[in-house]
């Protein structure tokens, strides 16, 4: 799918006065018509070749899918848009100006003197096109049919989905090998070979690790930025309100007059224009957020007042008694009151949220560049899983949660994923799924087999089969314990692995204190959740391994701290546990002295949930 596109007129002359451009607009229009869904940028800059390579690098940068110009392909020396075109992109298309100048050649013989350049950097295509309305109209009809087929090509859809296809049939297509030979079960260790790490060891592994990646940016509409961190600073363009507005409904008038009767000149309503200003003992019925009329400067709330006298009809006040002597600027939002123009609307590295989305839609901002996360491929493992869809349950079978579970998790958060399917239990079959995944994505993030059993085959395939680096293969946690955290080299590119328990509430709580934390390190957002202390609503059982129970808290009435609840048993295959869970407390292992703690008891709560959803 294409998702944005930008439009660059190339130009001295309409840089200058933009509304000499009509090749720009034109061009645009063509692309909405093509491409509806995607967000269209437009600008116009000079015939500089720096500028032109600094704006065409940054649209690459921020992963657009298709950039074409306008202007400056011509024979003048300020036409520079090739030479510029040339030095940003990295593979030329040259099929794509053939065909557009064989096309042009039929209509004029001037189409001889275009050096239209077409092109590929990263995953954005570049083509320039001539610098008037009628070329870039005889043009775009040349190049339209193959632009979606081009553009899939260059993002390697085709491949993609295919790959999804196969993940979910490895065991129909399956030929990989693997070096791990599963034929001598009695021979396999009975202890686990991976030392075990503390909570904290494990954190600063997925914090070293995940800090290497390399910042990428992306432009996406203000919504789509929901939960994304922002990589700009935006400031206000304008003063909010841009115009001195009532706060309450009544009448603006003018504060010097004090109290006593008023005649009622005029009636605005919000969103009325500003009329002639108010002269001395006149005043303006008005309404909340509309503008004052020029001289007002206070407003009086229509209680404070008293009607004098009114046309026979009662359609219309003519007189009004202000009650009470108004101060200057009561009742009034001066221009800039909530916003002045320029404040920071929004800063680089804050987290895009409602209010701050709200803010930008105000200002008029459509789009904002954020960081992009790592891609995310989920894989569940595991001969028993069926598809969720399923209906019937073969014998010994369960349908897979994990997948959705993490899918929405991520989601919640944030980040997308794409779905690989599940894979059975065999080395080949998880070679495949892994491969699958790690062409798509850059952390895999896959549940099951990691444990003791003969089938927990994702530790040694990740070692003997892909070269990984082992960063952790089991944490002191409950639950969570055999959680693995594994980096490789794949097709020449770093992978990030996370190889959770395939227990559902393992799977989620580890998702919850590795997965997410490494997407945000990978963001550039330091820490982990929220801390806060609570209350213990009941006595609580301490396991040998520090445990992270779900609870939901309740607000205490007198002020005290939160109350916890843990939510029934606390088994790791129980993801009813975490339903209506809000937090993760942080119970310590038990000791000699201390088998558990009595209610009332104060522990550390980390807030993975809204505080307000009720258990
Ligand atoms: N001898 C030992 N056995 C186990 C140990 C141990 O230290 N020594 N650790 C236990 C702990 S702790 C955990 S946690 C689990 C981890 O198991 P695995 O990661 O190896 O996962 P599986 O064996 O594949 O499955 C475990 C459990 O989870 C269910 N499952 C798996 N995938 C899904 C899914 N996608 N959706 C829903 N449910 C799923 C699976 O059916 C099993 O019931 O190992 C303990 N054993
Ligand atoms: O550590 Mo496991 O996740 O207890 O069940
Ligand atoms: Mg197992």
């Amino acid at each position: 799918m294409v998702k944005a596109v930008a439009v660059i007129t190339i130009s001295d002359t309409c840089f200058k006065d933009n509304t000499k451009d009509t090749a720009g607009p034109a061009l645009a229009d063509f692309v909405k018509e093509l491409f509806p869904e995607a967000n269209l940028h437009t600008i116009i800059i000079p015939d500089e070749k720096e500028i032109i390579e600094r704006e065409l690098k940054y649209f690459c940068e921020t992963n657009l899918d298709l950039v074409l110009t306008t202007g400056g392909t011509g024979l003048t020396p300020r036409d520079v848009t090739p030479e510029a075109t040339k030095a940003v992109i990295q593979r030329e298309v040259p099929g794509i100006t053939i065909a557009v100048t064989l096309a042009s050649l039929k209509k004029t013989p001037m189409a001889q003197l275009s050096r239209s350049v077409a092109g590929i950097r990263d995953k954005t295509l570049i083509v320039n096109f001539p610098g008037s309305k009628k070329a870039v109209t005889e043009c775009f009809e040349v190049v339209k049919p193959i632009l979606p087929h081009a553009i899939s090509l260059i993002h390697n859809e085709v491949a993609e989905i295919s790959y999804i296809h196969n993940s979910m049939q490895f065991n129909h297509t399956c030929t990989h090998s693997s070096n791990v030979d599963v034929s001598k079960v009695a021979l396999r260790p009975r202890e686990s070979p991976f030392p075990m790490l503390e909570m904290a060891e494990a954190w600063k592994h997925v914090d070293d690790v995940m800090s290497e990646w390399k910042e990428r940016l992306k432009i996406v509409t203000i919504e789509e930025g929901l939960g994304k961190v922002v990589a700009q600073t935006l400031y206000a363009k304008e003063p909010m309100p841009p115009f001195p507005a009532s706060v309450k409904d009544g009448y603006a008038c003018l504060s010097i007059d004090g109290a006593g009767v008023r005649r009622v000149r005029i009636a605005v309503t919000a969103g009325d224009a500003p009329t002639a200003p108010l002269c001395a003992g006149e005043c303006a019925r008005v309404n909340t957020g509309a503008a004052l009329p020029a001289g007002a400067d206070c407003v009086v709330q229509v209680e404070d007042t008293r009607l004098v006298s009114a046309s026979e009809d009662g359609q219309t006040e003519l007189e009004v008694e202000i009650l009470k002597a108004p101060e200057p600027q009561q009742d009034v939002r001066s221009v800039g009151f909530d916003i002045p123009m320029g404040t920071v609307l929004v800063d680089k590295g804050q987290i895009l949220d409602s209010a701050k989305i709200g803010i930008l839609a105000g200002a008029g901002y459509q789009n904002v560049t954020v960081r992009a996360p790592p891609k995310v491929a989920l894989l569940s493992t595991g001969n028993e899983l069926q598809e969720p869809s399923e209906v019937k349950l073969k014998p010994a079978h369960i349908r897979d949660s994990n997948r959705t579970m993490l899918r929405v998790l991520l989601k919640e958060h944030g980040y997308d994923s794409i779905d690989c399917g599940i894979a059975r239990d065999t080395p080949p079959e998880i070679v495949a799924g892994i491969a699958a995944a790690l062409k798509l994505a850059d952390v895999l993030v896959c549940t099951g087999g990691v444990s003791m059993g003969e089938k927990d085959l994702l530790k040694p395939v990740l070692l003997k089969d892909f070269n990984a680096t082992l960063h952790y293969g089991r944490v002191r946690m409950k639950p969570g314990k055999p959680s693995t955290f594994a980096t490789c080299e794949f097709e020449g590119k770093k992978k990030y692995i996370f190889a959770l328990p395939g227990n559902p509430v393992s799977a989620y709580v580890c998702a919850l204190l590795f997965v997410i934390r490494a997407l945000r390190v990978s963001c550039g957002v330091r820490g982990a959740w929220p801390r806060m202390r609570v209350r213990l609503a009941h006595a609580a059982q301490l396991d040998p391994r520090p445990e992270y129970a779900r609870a939901s808290l309740t607000m205490s009435p007198d002020g005290d701290m939160p109350s916890a609840t843990m939510l029934g048993s606390q088994c790791s295959s129980r993801l009813l546990s975490a339903c209506g869970a809000n937090v993760l407390l942080e119970l310590p292992a038990a000791t000699d002295s201390q088998q558990r703690l009595p209610a009332g008891a104060v522990v550390t709560a980390l807030i993975t949930g809204r505080l307000d959803i009720a258990s």
